[in-house]
């Protein structure tokens, strides 16, 4: 097997000075590169030794080099693909990546893209033991590629198993979805997680990372939905100093710290129209111009986007661009909601308290019976999110080692009050109670406190619609979903946005 620095890599395009511009660039760099000018000479190639990389380009005399693609993935190879696709055919690049490529480059290719192709995916070959390795050149060249008994990886890096340990649950949806965040998370496609409110998809995202080839690097999660639409571009791309009054020095934005890892766009369904258009273009150039700055700058980042949101359905509305869409949903994870797997709710249950009490440094109490059966009969649209939130309740309310029913009182959405100006209904620890109105003595706590009721109270009024509870309270939609996530309001359902 080749060292870390050095990977064998077959080249495959039919133009003879692109394949010699290839091998100069990566010979310079340590590997060790053979060349194919067509399917057939790279077929014989394949079938007599077995390579890192592969670099092919799409079009070639005898056919489509996605075609070695199939070949290898039915023989379970290992060679990671790097498609070379023409400039702006967003087609071809996304089915090179649904297809099993690793990674695609445009023409004209960048060489410092190319080398940078060439390392990332020798990086995430996991390490496979020599007895297993394939292909050893006594053979002569055969028409059709050597299937092979290995296989195509092996187990995720130690932060990648913890990872996915993080997501609880053995329903058959969850093992599902972690099987695919294991073998999606060797590749560069991008990944697009789509999934109720509180079902995990920031903890799927984090484990995509964990498991790749990237975790070493950054993970940059960013809510889409809660940057003002005015700092959105300088947010994203970054700012150079002296791009406007108060811009006194250069910042990084989120595509230069997430560098050599992996961009969580979070609730991407909620980035405006304008902004879409700018993200397309970083995809599809895969550089980014930071804001007053008057050189682009090489994008190294993963994207992983996710959404509660139909996208599918704001594009036939034309809040989402088609293109952004296809680009984002190369791959595409769903996390289930809690009702349909039940059977994971005790399971849950003690995952969470555990880890509410390890953070808060209590014991953890028994959960009785009869507060399981209680959880049971909760629909919890809330989800994952939901019984997180009613566990904390209850471990704030409980007195003793157990947590009975009782412990959950009546359900926040109940208990609203009828009057929300009463300072003499909110929590005693953190309001004076009447008749004297004192001062609070944590302001910040009470001010979201008071937040939370009123909100809650348009909530209620507006049979949870956001958008009319937002309009009740003189905010906008995006300034209502970011209060309400902060503030950690579970909703009853997710598609209560419109009208
Ligand atoms: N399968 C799970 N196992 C353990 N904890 C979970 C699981 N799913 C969700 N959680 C927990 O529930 C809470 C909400 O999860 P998360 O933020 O990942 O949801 P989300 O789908 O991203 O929600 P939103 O769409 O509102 O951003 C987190 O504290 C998370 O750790």
């Amino acid at each position: 097997m080749s060292t870390p620095a050095t990977a064998s890599v077959l080249v495959v395009d039919d133009e003879p000075d692109l394949r010699t511009l290839y091998e100069l660039t990566l010979l310079r760099e340590g590997h060790q590169v053979v060349s194919a000018q067509d399917l057939a000479q790279a077929r014989e190639w394949l079938t007599q030794r077995r390579f890192d990389v592969l670099i092919t380009d799409m079009r070639l005399p005898d056919g489509l080099g996605l075609e070695l693609l199939r070949e290898l993935s039915t023989s379970q190879r290992t060679e990671k693909c790097i498609v070379i696709t023409a400039y702006g055919s967003a087609e071809n690049a996304v089915e090179a990546l649904k297809t099993g490529a690793f990674d695609y480059l445009t023409k004209p290719v960048d060489l410092k893209q190319l080398r940078a192709a060439v390392s990332a995916a020798q990086q995430s070959q996991r390490h496979v033991p020599e007895a297993l390795q394939p292909g050893s050149a006594a053979d002569g060249p055969r028409p059709t590629i050597t299937p092979t008994a290995e296989p195509r990886s092996a187990p995720p890096p130690p932060a990648g198993v913890r990872a996915l340990a993080c997501i609880v649950g053995d329903a058959p949806s969850i093992a599902q979805i972690k099987g695919r965040i294991e073998k999606v998370a060797t590749s560069m496609a991008p990944v697009l997680i789509l999934g109720e409110s509180g079902t995990g998809k920031e903890l799927v995202a984090r484990a995509v990372h964990e498991c790749s080839h990237r975790a070493a690097g950054p993970l940059v999660a960013v809510n889409c939905g809660a940057i003002p639409e005015s700092l959105i571009e300088a947010e994203f791309f970054g700012v150079r100093k002296g791009a406007y009054t108060g811009a006194t020095q250069d910042r990084e934005g989120y595509f230069q710290a997430a560098k050599g890892g992996t961009l969580f766009l979070d609730e991407i369904g909620d980035l405006p129209l304008a902004m879409q258009a700018k993200l397309l273009r970083v995809i599809q150039e895969r550089r980014v111009r930071p804001l007053g700055g008057v050189q682009d700058e090489a994008v190294d980042v993963r994207l992983v986007s996710a959404t509660h949101r139909d996208l599918a359905a704001l594009v036939k509305t034309g809040e989402f661009r088609q293109d952004l869409f296809y680009r984002l949903n190369v791959i595409e994870l769903r996390t289930p909601a809690l009702r349909d797997r039940r059977e994971d709710l005790p399971e849950l249950t003690h995952a969470l308290l555990q880890r509410i009490c390890d953070e808060t440094g209590q014991p953890v109490p028994r959960l009785s019976a009869a507060a399981l059966q209680w959880l049971q009969s909760r629909e919890l649209p809330g989800n994952v999110r939901e019984l997180e939130n009613l566990l904390q309740r209850a471990l704030a309310l409980s007195s003793g080692h157990t947590i009975g029913p009782d412990d959950f009182g009546d359900t926040e959405l109940d208990t609203i009050p009828a009057s929300i100006e009463s300072p003499s209904q909110v929590d005693p620890c953190v309001a004076p109670t009447q008749p004297s109105p004192g001062i609070p003595t944590d302001l910040q706590t009470y001010l979201d406190q008071q937040e939370r009721l009123v909100l809650l109270q348009a909530l209620k009024e507006t049979d949870y619609n956001r958008t009319a509870a937002a309009a009740r309270l003189g905010l906008n939609l995006r300034q209502m979903r970011y209060r309400i996530q902060r503030l950690g309001i579970a909703m009853p359902s997710d598609d209560n946005d419109a009208g």
